[in-house]
């Protein structure tokens, strides 16, 4: 089974192809065009008000215009034109951030087709529009047709086109039993038969979801978004409330400042550069998960992996292939490699695991029990097996088939210890078989389960560390086991024997130290550790409810998908960190520009301040406005891009950070107004 493994690049760079995904880093001046009548629509007040900082600028743009238009002159019409061009820079930052989305949703809404399901209903088949599906109803899907509604295949295996949603066109494998059966509504099913038993209601299916998700409808302000927003707002009314008691002092100095010239000092003073690109950053954020094809429920989700600092990972299927299948039989005791096979073979006819099918092929052979009883295999009691006739087989972890055995007065040979042991040392997993007939019990031999750690594994768990995170790997498997594969794969730690509670208490005991945790699983036993993570990952091959209880889903299934989620967040933290350096820093020229050129009047001294050089007050106040609004469409790439991260030190890159975007916003502003000033100058009535 290749569905697990990956050939990231190319593959991805063919999904996005396909999907018409534009690649994350991409960005054209054409995107600016095309999302100005969204830009144009966010003019409305009712949008504004949710970005105080860009509110006020709207306001101040309306009472300039007031004043444009009742008392004209060619510096308040400027003037009025230029703060208007503020706030559509902001919102057309948003709108080109939101666009990407839109293009996204486009494709998924052609895998919402209309279906007709074939309902089950007392063992009769029915057709009904898919659209009328329920929760826990019975549908049949065959070859050659599309799959009505979300939901865990009950019955069957099949292989299913996922292409629709994943733009991954190889087919898949879905199958009853196990890890494999979440199967997505609008994919289609091109061989076999399965039965589905639908998980979600129509309409709100994984498709809809995601669809609202990329389309950002339902965008919430992460907490980090509005602790940021209470801070600009704060600095706004501090601002505003330092202009307006400008006023009255102007006024005793005998030069009394225009509206207009009030307004442009307000409006370059506040945090427009952060203030227009905050909500762009974060949909740009959501939207790289996007492309690498991770879904994540919130913003919240993806602000918390960039502050990730330790994370789980199950061993099988995540670490290793996960297909483990039954290699070797070596019988103890009386037992021959026959009676072996025969027990193995029947404590697995309906155990419909991979680890348990793979020994029904192992041991060939007609086995027909009637009144059997079959013991599914739990992650609870580590075992599975069949009762019939008096007789009971049993076949698991060797710790539970050992207490089995000995809870029915039998003995354990000493050979099996040792053979178990080898097994695990090898990082296979060791079952045990034992039967109990006659009240006899008795072990028949170990069944060798072979797994393989994927490529590559020690390399990205080495880049986890260079970030900073703790890898650990939690398994139910014996600690031989685990040991064997933990120092395969290179993680820093693991947890053996561990029970669905034990994650859960792992995360709880790690998340009490304030750290931050991730974990990607697929199986419905973590799906309660999923929903406790800070980051909950869930294959797309799992089951619906880990699906449900996680906070992203990665429609690759690949693990370690989990370092690029990483390094993704903290992207967006330091992107948004970086952009606000540059905001608060760049409002510094600025003071030397609108300061002088107001009072230059009266205070010839100031004119010092005038350090550029800027030709007269109204060219310097137009000049420190037209730069205010430019340098939001300037940043519009690097706000969707994102600044660049490189796992390292987190002091190292702060110090980077500071200098490159504090220093640069420092200085940039002196530059800019003065190239804006050599132009503006010209304007007859300004210069
Ligand atoms: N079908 C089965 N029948 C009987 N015993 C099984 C079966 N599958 C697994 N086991 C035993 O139960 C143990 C626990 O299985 P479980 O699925 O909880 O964890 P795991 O798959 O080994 O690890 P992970 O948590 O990494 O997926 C296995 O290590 C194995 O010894
Ligand atoms: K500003
Ligand atoms: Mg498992």
């Amino acid at each position: 089974m290749s569905v697990l493994t990956r050939e990231p690049v190319d593959a991805r760079q063919h999904h996005a192809e396909k999907t018409g995904r534009v690649g994350a880093g991409v960005f054209s001046p054409r995107q600016l065009l095309i999302s100005l009548p969204d830009a144009l629509r966010k003019l409305d007040p009712r949008h504004q008000a949710r970005n105080p900082v860009m509110f006020v600028v709207w306001v101040g743009s309306v009472l300039v215009t007031v004043f444009a238009i009742t008392d004209p002159s060619v510096f308040t019409v400027a003037l009025a034109c230029w703060l208007w061009f503020t706030v559509l820079f902001a919102n057309l930052a948003e709108a080109v951030a939101e666009g990407r989305g839109r293009a996204q949703a486009e494709t998924l809404r052609r895998a919402k087709r209309e279906t007709v399901a074939r309902r089950l209903r007392d063992g009769r088949e029915e057709s009904v529009p898919g659209a009328e599906l329920a929760i826990g109803d019975l549908v049949v899907v065959e070859a050659g047709e599309v799959i009505p509604g979300d939901g865990d295949v009950v019955e069957g295996i099949a292989t299913v086109d996922e292409s629709a949603i994943t733009g991954e066109s190889a087919p898949v494998i879905r199958e009853s039993g196990g890890d494999l059966t979440a199967v997505t509504g609008g994919t289609t099913v091109l061989s076999d038969r399965i039965v589905v038993r639908i998980s979600t209601r129509p309409g709100e299916s994984f498709v809809d979801r995601m669809i609202a998700l990329v389309e950002g409808a339902k965008r919430q302000k992460t907490p980090n978004e509005i602790a940021l927003t209470i801070l600009l707002s704060t600095l706004t009314i501090i601002f505003l409330l330092a202009v307006t008691a400008l006023q009255p002092m102007s006024i005793h100095a005998g030069a009394p400042q225009s509206v207009a010239v009030l307004v442009a000092l307000l409006v370059c003073l506040i945090p427009t550069t952060i203030g227009a690109l905050l909500s762009a950053i974060g949909i740009a954020g959501m939207d790289r998960l996007v492309q690498r094809n991770v879904l994540a429920t919130s913003g919240r989700a993806v602000e918390a992996a960039g502050d990730v600092s330790t994370l789980l990972l199950d061993k099988t299927g995540t670490i290793t292939f996960g297909n483990r299948r039954a290699t070797e039989l070596i019988p103890v005791g009386e037992s021959t490699v026959d009676e072996l096979c025969a027990a193995a073979r029947l404590s697995s006819l309906a155990d419909e695991t991979s680890e348990g099918r793979s020994i029904v092929e192992l041991c060939p052979g007609f086995t027909t029990v009637p009144n059997a009883e079959f013991v599914p295999f739990s992650a609870q009691t580590r075992m599975s097996g069949v009762d019939f006739d008096g007789v009971s087989v049993r076949k698991g972890a060797a710790s539970a088939v050992t207490d089995w055995v000995h809870a029915h007065g039998g003995e354990v040979p000493e050979a099996v210890a040792a053979i178990t042991d080898r097994v695990a040392a090898d990082g296979a997993t060791p079952l045990v078989c034992a039967e109990l007939s006659d009240g006899v019990a008795t072990v028949h031999g170990v069944i060798r389960l072979s797994d393989v750690v994927k490529p590559g594994m020690r390399e990205r768990f080495a880049d986890l560390r260079a970030m900073g995170i703790k890898t650990v790997m939690i398994t139910g498997d014996n600690p031989l086991t685990a040991k064997a594969i933990a120092a395969q794969a290179g993680v820093d730690d693991y947890l053996a024997e561990a029970k669905p509670e034990d994650k859960l208490a792992l995360i709880r005991a790690e998340q009490e130290g304030g750290r931050l945790v991730a974990m990607t699983g697929d199986g419905t036993n973590d799906a309660p550790a999923l929903a406790q993570a800070d980051v909950g990952v869930a294959m797309n091959t799992g089951t619906a409810a880990a699906k449900e209880a996680g906070n992203m889903v990665d429609l690759d299934s690949d693990p370690t998908k989990l370092i690029e989620i990483v390094a993704i967040g903290k992207q967006l933290l330091i992107t948004r960190g970086a952009l606000t350096t540059f905001s608060l820093a760049n409002d510094l020229a600025k003071y030397f520009a609108i300061l002088p050129a107001m009072f230059a009047a009266i205070h010839p001294a100031l004119d010092k301040l005038n350090v550029m050089g800027l030709a007269t007050p109204k060219s310097a106040i137009l000049s420190a406005v037209i730069f205010n609004a430019l340098v939001i469409v300037a940043l519009i790439p690097l706000a969707l891009k994102g600044v660049r991260y490189r796992p390292g030190g987190a002091s190292a890159l702060l110090r980077r950070n500071l200098l490159v975007y504090g220093l640069g916003g420092v200085v940039t502003p002196f530059l800019g107004i003065w190239l804006i000033d050599l132009l503006v100058r010209h304007i007859p009535g300004i210069g």
